[in-house]
């Protein structure tokens, strides 16, 4: 057999993508193509001779090995230097007649290494995968129009959350869109930040091309969310801490009605004048609360605020009604004093508090007065038990707080913080709410107001089983009992606390004394052992007027 190498077809061989070298019997190299010399050169800069000694070249060569056994060795793992190996296959070279004529060695490269970057791809696809969908950094990849194509669970997360806040969703949606359509129009990288409300980040997008040619973009997104979230929960105490410590303030109150945003507006207007303030709404609905933030957000906030009960605190009502009558302005101004409940007032203190009123118009007051009434002062008035010109001095800045069944689109906000402090304060986990128990929450005509949503809440959420996570109709069944035994109206029936009862009960009792003695007031007053003022008090409260 010629080896020599004109016998090759000089091209063909030329162009193989294998190196290919061969040797004669003795190791020396007889023939190889550009390949090869490729190869030898990856192995520190060797250069391939013909008629070079196989070893010479590559000293680590098992060629040779070849030319003993005289056995094809196939495709065996050849390790050219630290970073490159390559596969070999070597065959022994026979005449006709099996004598042998050297060897052959083909080294596949290109095939090798495209397997070790095949290798290496899959492992590093399998490893971003594994990255991407752990990594709490969000991004999303869009087409060309700008629809989504994949996201990762982290930006899955951070719309669902972004949807619980209504404004700031508004806010991210836009400035991503317009982000992306930038990136889009300019091919370039385009970065902003976004102050989304309570939720604040950056984004950046890349346009994702592909051979020149624009395939979409890919938005990377970073925000605040989990501190915001902790930052919502701080608020939350601190908000409960600010009304036992009656330090509220106007951004405490959770609202969504336009009624009530009226009454916090007209309140904020109340806080930075200094005169005497009215406060209408039935028990329950915050007239305290408002009081407060009137005080807190208003000149004073840094002295005292009173609260007077005028049914209860007899002589604190005494001591501070005769404080406030005093003219003397050389007195250093003092805080405010909160009067409830003012219908209670008997005509002589009602006097009092009338003077005090006209002294705050005169801009003569030590104190910030601020009255309340969960009952109708109308009646009262055209009863004579309230005095009229003390009324209509009031009602010039009297502010109304409507009760929560006139303003229903209040409920689910107070309803989904109320259930978060209950998490807290009872160990459930409720993160959502059936619609179904929404509706029952709605629905129901909470006479109490504010006060009777928590307290009915907490008592469904302690009842709770463990891992309850939505609040469905069948957890609400205090709701159910408490609307079924208003409508039965049975005083003996279901389980309501001692204080109901006995309500109910003396509401019975007047109803009957008065239709007894004709509706006079005076002799029901004095049968029943009242005062009249606390008789109208009671007609007032249980609306037997
Ligand atoms: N819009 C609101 N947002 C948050 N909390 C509220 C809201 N309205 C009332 N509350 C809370 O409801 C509770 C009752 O409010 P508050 O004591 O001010 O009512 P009130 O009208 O003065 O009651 P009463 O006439 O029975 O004394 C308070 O704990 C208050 O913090």
């Amino acid at each position: 057999m010629d080896l020599s190498y004109q016998s090759i077809e000089q091209s063909i061989f030329q162009e193989l993508k294998e190196a290919v070298i061969l040797i004669d019997k003795h190791g020396k190299i007889v023939c190889y193509n550009q390949q090869a010399k490729v190869v030898a050169q990856s192995q520190h800069n060797r250069e391939l001779s013909m008629h070079a000694h196989i070893l010479d070249v590559f000293p680590k060569s098992e060629l040779m090995r070849v030319l003993q056994t005289k056995k094809a060795e196939i495709r065996k793992l050849f390790r050219l230097n630290d970073k490159l190996s390559v596969h070999v296959s070597r065959f022994p070279l026979l005449d006709n007649a099996g004598e042998l004529l050297g060897a052959a060695a083909i080294i596949q490269q290109d095939g090798a290494s495209a397997e070790t970057n095949w290798q290496i791809d899959e492992y590093i696809q399998e490893g971003m995968q594994t990255v991407l969908q752990n990594t709490s950094q969000a991004f999303v990849i869009l087409n060309e129009h700008g629809f989504t194509i994949l996201q990762n669970p982290a930006h899955e997360k951070f719309l669902l959350t972004l949807q619980k806040d209504s404004a700031a969703e508004a806010v991210w949606k836009q400035k991503l869109e317009e982000v992306c359509k930038k990136t889009l129009q300019t091919r370039r990288m385009v970065e902003e930040k976004i102050r989304g409300e309570s939720i604040e980040g950056s984004v950046k997008c890349l346009p994702n091309l592909i051979d020149g040619v624009l395939k979409g973009c890919i938005l990377f997104i970073d925000h605040n969310l989990e501190q915001a979230e902790l930052r919502k929960k701080l608020e939350q105490s601190r908000r409960i801490i600010r009304a036992l410590e009656t330090q509220s303030r106007f951004k405490d109150f959770t609202i969504n009605s336009a009624r009530m945003k009226m009454a916090v507006q007209q309140g904020k207007i109340a806080a930075d004048m200094d005169y005497p303030v009215f406060l209408r709404g039935a028990a329950g609905t915050g007239k305290k609360m408002l009081a407060n933030a009137i005080h807190n957000d208003g000149k004073r906030k840094y002295q005292a605020f009173t609260v007077v009960d005028c049914l209860k605190d007899e002589e604190k009502l005494a001591d501070y009604l005769g404080r406030m009558s005093s003219k003397d302005i050389s007195i250093h101004p003092q805080g405010t004093v909160y009067f409830k409940n003012i219908t209670a007032l008997p005509l002589t203190q009602q006097m009092q508090l009338h003077q005090i009123v006209l002294n705050s118009q005169e801009n003569a007051a030590v104190y910030r007065l601020i009255v309340s009434s969960d009952v109708n002062v109308e009646t009262a008035m055209i009863e004579g038990a309230f005095q009229k010109e003390l009324y209509y001095d009031l009602l010039q800045t009297s502010i109304h707080i409507p009760a929560l069944k006139e303003r229903k689109e209040d409920i689910a906000p107070l309803v989904e913080e109320w259930i978060q402090i209950g998490n807290e304060e009872y160990g459930s986990c409720i993160t959502s709410i059936d619609p179904a128990a929404m509706e029952v929450l709605q629905n129901f005509p909470y006479n109490n107001n504010f006060k009777e949503l928590r307290a009915s809440l907490e008592h469904s959420l302690a009842k709770l089983d463990r891992g309850t996570t939505t609040l469905s109709v069948s957890h609400l069944a205090f709701f159910a009992n408490a609307t079924n035994n208003q409508e039965e109206s049975n005083p003996e029936t279901g389980d309501k606390p001692l204080s109901e009862l006995v309500e109910e009960y003396e509401k019975v009792i007047i109803k009957k004394t008065m239709a007894a003695l004709d509706g006079n007031k005076t002799l029901t007053a004095k049968k029943l052992g009242l005062s009249v003022r606390n008789l109208y008090y009671k007609l007032e409260k249980y609306q037997l007027n």
